[in-house]
């Protein structure tokens, strides 16, 4: 079994993947963002280093599909390469961020990737409006995070609005956090394990 949590920046994914894979005796497979070289540069000054970053979450998330597929352990996934390439990559291209030339280069490797990749067998989508996710990258006070716009934030949103509804993939579950909590509320927290379970009816 291989559950992703997909959403924008500061939407609770790796809360609620540490969460789930505590639950279920999970696997969970996080975020390369602690030891990322490039993170903390890329938002001091975006255009310098988005080529540099992209590709290294490339490697890196193509690392972990790696992992999936040899493990053969049931995973639960902070966000998918999908991501990287369809939200991330395409927005900061769209932004001028990433010249056309590093994009269509980025774009080339990606689909060579994207043979090996397999959807999950739930993708769940954790949807939040940007003032919300404002207030969680505040909580959550990474130092470097505090350049993020409230532009960026929104772009990105409307990017993954526009992927899930596009999303044909595999079986989709949209959870809109919110008005949950699901840290503090053990009810919200059995509501989103309700829904997950009604998804995979027949999997588990
Ligand atoms: N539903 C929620 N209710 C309350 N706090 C939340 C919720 N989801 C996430 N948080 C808090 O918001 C911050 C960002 O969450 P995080 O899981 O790191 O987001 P992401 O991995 O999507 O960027 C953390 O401090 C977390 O505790
Ligand atoms: N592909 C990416 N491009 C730019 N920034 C990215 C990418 N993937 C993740 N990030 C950033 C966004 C956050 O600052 C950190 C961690 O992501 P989060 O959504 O908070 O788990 O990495």
């Amino acid at each position: 079994m291989h559950i992703a949590v997909t959403g924008n920046i500061g939407a609770g994914k790796t809360t609620l993947t540490t969460m789930l894979a505590k639950h279920y005796g999970w696997d969970a497979q996080f975020e390369d963002v602690d030891h990322n070289p490039y993170l903390e540069d890329f938002y001091a000054d975006m255009s310098k280093w988005s080529f540099a970053l992209q590709i290294y979450f490339l490697g890196s998330r193509f690392r972990q599909v790696k992992e999936i597929r040899e493990s053969g352990k049931n995973i639960i996934q902070d966000r998918t390469i999908y991501e990287d390439a369809h939200i991330f990559a395409e927005n900061l291209n769209d932004m001028k961020l990433l010249s056309d030339r590093d994009f269509n280069n980025y774009i080339s490797v990606f689909g060579l990737m994207k043979s090996f990749v397999s959807a999950p067998d739930l993708l769940i989508y954790l949807k939040s409006d940007v003032p919300n996710l404002v207030k969680k990258i505040y909580k959550r006070g990474r130092e470097y995070e505090a350049s993020i716009s409230i532009e960026y934030l929104s772009k990105l949103n409307q990017k993954y609005e526009k992927w899930i509804s596009d999303y044909t993939e595999g079986k989709l579950l949209i959870i809109e956090v919110d008005d949950l909590d699901f840290v503090e509320k053990p009810e919200d927290f059995g509501f989103i394990l309700e829904k997950i379970e009604a998804e995979l009816n027949g999997l588990f």
